[in-house]
């Protein structure tokens, strides 16, 4: 099968023997090529398939190139719907003395109209919980990381640590950035 009669072939995940080399856009790039990823709602997916490569190349224009991670709005969490409340609760603990920091279940508007709102389902059927901080993520991202890794109804967040080879930048100017990780 191809995509789009580009004779691309499309595998699924197990079938393709190497995966050389992924493309993929980004929410936010911090200076050490760090990544917010998955306001689309697909981290997980994002994730398995970038990290199962030997080479992943990002291109973005300069609005993603942010100081810290979580500067220009939420950073996600994909977690299990069974105790979803519950989970928000701890991932909150996390960052519990940090001011301004908020999280929420990600809601979409409700199909059935009357400004209701249903909570958004992921390519999974999972749930997203969305984490604001008021200037960013300060702190040792791999710990924190870890600490949302260890909640038992966290699936995946949508921090990219140490995944991009490169970063392709388009910039207002018309030119073109290349930012490799040291
Ligand atoms: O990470 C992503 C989805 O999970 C996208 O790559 C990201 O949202 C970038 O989208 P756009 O290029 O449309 O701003």
């Amino acid at each position: 099968m191809g995509h789009k009669g580009q004779r691309i072939p499309m595998l699924a995940l197990a079938d393709a023997a190497e995966i050389h080399l992924s493309i993929d856009g980004a929410d936010e790039v911090d200076p050490d090529l760090n990544l917010v990823k998955g306001r689309g709602g697909s981290l997980l997916r994002e994730k398995m398939i970038e990290g199962a490569g030997a080479r992943f190349v990002v291109i973005v224009d300069e609005s993603k190139l942010v100081p810290r991670l979580g500067c220009t709005g939420a950073v996600p969490v994909e977690v299990v719907p069974f105790g979803s409340v519950y989970t928000l609760g701890l991932i909150r603990k996390v960052f519990d003395k940090l001011p301004g920091f908020h999280a929420r279940l990600r809601t979409v508007k409700s199909k059935a109209g009357d400004h209701q709102e249903d909570l958004f389902l992921t390519d999974n059927g999972n749930y997203i919980v969305e984490m604001f901080f008021d200037d960013g993520i300060h702190g040792n991202l791999r710990d924190i990381s870890d600490s949302l890794l260890r909640i038992t109804g966290v699936v995946e967040h949508g921090m990219f640590l140490g995944m991009a080879t490169k970063v392709i930048v388009a910039k207002k100017d018309g030119t073109v950035a290349v930012l490799s990780r040291k």
